[in-house]
């Protein structure tokens, strides 16, 4: 079976543009009160309907843990199904930010690699690499540490300057795992792919990063109902190779009116602000 890194480059390198996730945040009235066998059927269709209307255009899917745990077991249950009907040749990105102490996190290992059967996961960085350990040593799945993340109020703790390498932290956590991904390499021993997730609503911290580690995979929320700028995130963020960057899209697609005209309309937009800036950068090459 094909891995994590392996599906997610044959997507972004054919699919024209090739940047856009579509997240799966089915929002769900918390106080209605449909029988549980409807509203379990109903959470279902509404997934199923978003692939169906999006695949075409999708590197990646996000479906976010929260969406589905709002509506208890079934929504567990409902999670599963959901993921074992993404198409297998598009990589199913978890967003669980999960991360304990090494015994714990092998059992989130457990529940999202073998039961859902996920191909990637986003971690938190906050108890250090030997929380992280347990889902990167499995060489076949993706997994994207939380480095800025896009709300407001990451500033308060992912800047702070750490005491030893005197970076901000979002920058530190960077280093850390460029440098843990470098050693695996040089001394032979395979790892995950490890990704970063970035917000699109941070360019400057996008680019610090991109700077730091120039091809790492960055997971970039933001765009659509946060607002972030497409035109900065991808001058920021976009590789050399013009690849990179999985810009996850969740309320700019589902809670448009046609999800398939909105899915279109993202892909064609960074399609084309994409195209903009490699042809900037390859004027500006020539220039020099
Ligand atoms: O820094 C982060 C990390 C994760 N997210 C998640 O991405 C989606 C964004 O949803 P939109 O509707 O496109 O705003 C959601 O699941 C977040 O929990 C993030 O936004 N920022």
């Amino acid at each position: 079976m094909a891995s994590f890194i392996e599906k997610l480059e044959k997507r972004a390198y054919n699919t024209p543009g090739g940047l856009l996730c579509v997240g799966i945040d089915p929002h769900i009235d918390t106080h209605m009160h449909t029988r549980p066998s409807e509203a379990q059927q109903d959470l279902y269709n509404r997934c199923v309907q978003l692939i169906q209307q999006t695949h075409t255009h999708a590197i990646a899917y996000k479906p976010n843990l929260a969406f589905f745990m709002a509506s208890g077991l079934d929504g567990l249950s409902v999670l599963k199904k959901v993921c074992d009907y993404i198409p297998n040749d598009i990589p199913t990105l978890l967003d669980c930010k999960c991360g304990d102490i090494g015994s714990s996190s092998e059992m989130y290992v457990h529940s999202y690699y073998n039961i859902l059967g996920v191909d990637g996961v986003t971690v938190h960085p906050y108890m250090g690499e030997d929380s992280i350990k347990p889902f990167i040593k499995h060489t076949n799945k993706g997994v994207f540490i939380l480095s800025k993340t896009s709300n407001m109020g990451s500033n308060m703790s992912q800047h702070t300057t750490h005491a030893h390498t005197q970076l901000p932290l979002y920058l530190h956590i960077a280093r850390t795992y460029k440098n843990i991904a470098q050693k695996a390499i040089e001394e032979g021993e395979q790892l995950a792919c490890i990704g970063l997730v970035v917000g699109a609503t941070a360019p400057h911290e996008l680019k610090n990063v991109r700077k730091e580690w120039p091809n790492v995979w960055i997971l970039s929320p933001g765009l659509g109902a946060q607002q972030a700028d497409l035109y900065s995130t991808l001058k920021a963020g976009l590789r050399e190779d013009g690849h990179g960057l999985i810009l996850p899209i969740s309320r700019g697609i589902t809670q448009h009116q046609d999800a398939r005209k909105a899915a279109e309309e993202w892909h064609t937009l960074i399609n084309n602000t994409k195209q903009e800036i490699l042809q900037e950068t390859c004027a500006q090459t020539y220039a020099i």
